[in-house]
């Protein structure tokens, strides 16, 4: 019912003598109204007031954050000491050196890309913000051990403009490794949201700040082995078709690819996207298959292998962090400068797209063998038909561009590195007695 409904539809249809005249039944509907509209009033202000209240300051790091879920940590920036560490941190140590800005440095991947950089004398600054999508203490070990390689890295979010503007007033950066993002195939049907924060809004903010930068910095990026998606054909090539992903995340890892060419067109940024094919190794991901695995065969916990529903194995060309690491810094070697400056196209710059494979995929139920006879534990296994919740049943790629381009040459095999892997776990989860 409107607020307007209760008053007589047309006026004069009443007998003057049984009801008040209209202008009084106006008038007392309007004080009626007026005191409901101050109640509601002091109400709205008592609430708001309450809200001010209890609710904590605004932090820089959640300035053009849209998803709460990916529980960011307040940014701790600023400073002439802050400055300091930072100028530091990305200083090159070896004459010719590069200036990378790593993002996700924390991260898995990023880890190790960071380390490495540093070790051949590059100066890496380092950017995370240390969400809660996986143990936050494995990302805090990370730190620890970048820290102890001289990588100082900054707290805060890739959608934070004003702290991604200020790091590019800080340093001349020549190279940005961007790392951060929202990973995992599977989570994506719990929180779309945050593959959409990270993935879409969060690349698109480090592009506008990259484009505007002066230089503007090459920007070596990490694509994803889902955007092949349910492609048949293998092994996968940079030429096919990826038009059918099977996973939000793999979606937005799809769209990525697309606004990267859109800055290379309009704004001459020298952009390399990296399709990396389920890496693993030492300091791995807790969210990823042989890292739960070893933890629930280690437990005794029920273990579910996926097939596929003609009764198949699922397979991936599992990909060894080594191998990869390698071919980052081949992509980062290799990028040719952009070419804008002041925001402004100034000619054409480099847009590659790379597989970053191993060539070999292995079943699921083999990698599942490998541990067990690691581990020397029998896992207690559930076959299950493969769910339809992002997973696509096999992946493969085809090196021969990477090969070429960049000197990629995989050379670990799954079991090699699944043995490392064993070996760090055992190291760091039985020394820290974590409750894992
Ligand atoms: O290659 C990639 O681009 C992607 O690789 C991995 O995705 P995925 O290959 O699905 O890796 P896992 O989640 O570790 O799964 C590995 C295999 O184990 C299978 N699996 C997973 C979970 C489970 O409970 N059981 C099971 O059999 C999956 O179907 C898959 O075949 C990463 O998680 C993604 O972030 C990355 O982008």
């Amino acid at each position: 019912m409107s607020h307007l409904d209760d008053l007589p539809p047309t006026p004069g249809k009443y007998k003057t003598d049984k009801v008040p005249p209209y202008w009084m039944i106006l008038h007392h509907h309007r004080y009626l109204r007026l005191s409901k509209l101050t109640l509601w009033a002091s109400l709205f202000l008592a609430l708001f007031l309450f809200y001010l209240i209890l609710s904590p300051p605004p932090s820089p790091s959640r300035r053009n954050l849209n998803d709460s879920s990916s529980s960011v940590s307040a940014a701790k920036y600023g400073g002439s000491h802050w400055e300091k560490q930072v100028r530091k941190s990305a200083r090159p140590r070896s004459p010719g050196g590069l200036t990378v800005l790593v993002t996700g440095a924390s991260g898995f991947v990023g880890t190790h890309v960071s380390i490495a950089l540093r070790r051949r004398g590059d100066g890496v600054l380092g950017l995370d913000n240390f969400n809660r999508y996986y143990d936050p203490k494995l990302k805090r070990a990370r730190q620890g051990l970048l820290e102890r390689s001289g990588v100082f890295v900054v707290e805060g979010d890739i959608n934070d403009a004003v702290l991604l503007r200020k790091l590019f007033d800080v340093v001349l950066f020549t190279h940005v490794m961007h790392l951060a993002a929202q990973a995992g195939v599977r989570y994506a049907m719990q929180n779309p949201g945050s593959y959409v924060n990270s993935n879409i809004a969060g690349f698109v903010n480090l592009l506008e700040v990259s484009k505007s930068a002066n230089p503007q910095p090459a920007i070596v990026w990490a694509s994803s082995s889902s955007v092949y998606g349910l492609n048949s054909k293998v092994p996968f090539s940079e030429k096919d078709r990826t038009d059918q992903p099977a996973s939000l995340y793999a979606a937005t890892k799809k769209a990525g690819e697309g606004i990267a060419h859109t800055y290379n067109h309009i704004y001459g940024l020298s952009l390399t996207g990296l399709r990396f094919f389920t890496v693993y190794g030492p300091w791995g991901r807790p969210d990823m298959a042989y890292f739960f695995f070893t933890k629930d065969i280690l437990k005794g916990k029920t273990i579910t292998v996926f097939e596929s529903p003609d009764e198949g194995s699922v397979a991936r060309d599992f990909t060894y962090i080594d191998d990869i690491v390698k071919g980052c810094l081949g992509a980062l070697d290799t990028a040719e400068k952009s070419t804008g400056s002041g925001g402004k196209k100034k000619g054409s710059a480099m847009f590659r797209i790379y597989n970053l494979g191993n060539t070999s995929p292995v079943p699921v139920t083999k990698l599942v063998t490998i541990l067990e006879k690691l581990l020397k534990t029998k896992a207690k296994k559930k076959i299950m038909p493969l769910p339809r919740n992002g997973d696509v049943e096999f992946t493969h790629a085809n090196i021969t561009l990477a090969q070429a381009e960049l000197g990629y040459k995989p050379t670990v095999d799954l079991e090699t590195g699944l043995k490392k892997f064993v070996k760090w776990y055992m190291g760091f989860y039985t020394k820290k007695k974590s409750s894992w």
